[in-house]
């Protein structure tokens, strides 16, 4: 696999190398020794995924709050996202900035999130299923979140959202949000 940065830190792009013979190919998805080299946790006791009916789905900006704070690994599983991590973490050299990768089905991509970063995606198609591996366990107490467009953050997101949870169009902006605790 090949694991690439991105200009947030400790964000990482990961890229398999499928292996292909005449059945079609192999390839590995998360790997401990060479997570553990690019600073990255490799143990997910929790999996999750969401399906999400239409496209311009959006959900998030999400994260939870320490000592609950998670580490995601996310892929697109079937159709494809335009998936966004926001760096909160005040002594990052990339704090407050946003980046955004494309994964899909086809590609194959997976973003890997560190702990001390939100998390959300627009979906790109209908029938979108987007697959999580997380570093901690679910804690709704723990849960924290931030408006898709607050105009701090200022994501270039790639068209309006159409769908999203009364919760996520209620989130708060910037300020507000870290005030959370
Ligand atoms: C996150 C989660 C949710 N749930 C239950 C709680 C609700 O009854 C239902 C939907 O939860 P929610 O609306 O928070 O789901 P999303 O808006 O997709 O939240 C996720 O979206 C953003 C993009 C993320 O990165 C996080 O993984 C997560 O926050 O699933 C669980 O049972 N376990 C869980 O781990």
């Amino acid at each position: 696999m090949r694991i690439a940065p991105t200009p947030l830190a400790g964000v990482h792009l990961v890229e398999p190398e499928p292996v292909p013979d005449a059945r079609g190919f192999f390839a590995r998805l998360v790997c401990a020794d060479s997570f553990a080299a690019h600073g990255m946790v490799a143990d997910f006791p929790q999996c999750s995924v969401s399906w999400n009916r239409a496209a311009a789905t959006l959900r998030g900006l999400h994260w939870q709050a320490a000592p609950h704070a998670e580490a995601k690994l996310v892929r697109c599983t079937r159709g494809a996202i335009f998936d966004v991590a926001v760096d909160l973490r005040p002594n990052s050299s990339s704090y407050r900035r946003w980046v955004a990768r494309e994964l899909t089905a086809e590609n194959r991509l997976a973003l890997y999130i560190p702990a001390g970063c939100a998390h959300g995606f627009l979906t790109l198609s209908d029938d979108t299923e987007v697959f999580y591996q997380i570093s901690a366990p679910h804690m709704p107490d723990a849960a924290r979140g931030l408006r898709w467009d607050d105009p701090d953050i200022g994501i270039d997101w790639p068209t309006t959202p159409a769908v999203m949870s009364e919760r996520d169009a209620a989130l708060p902006g910037w300020a507000d949000a870290m005030g959370q605790g």
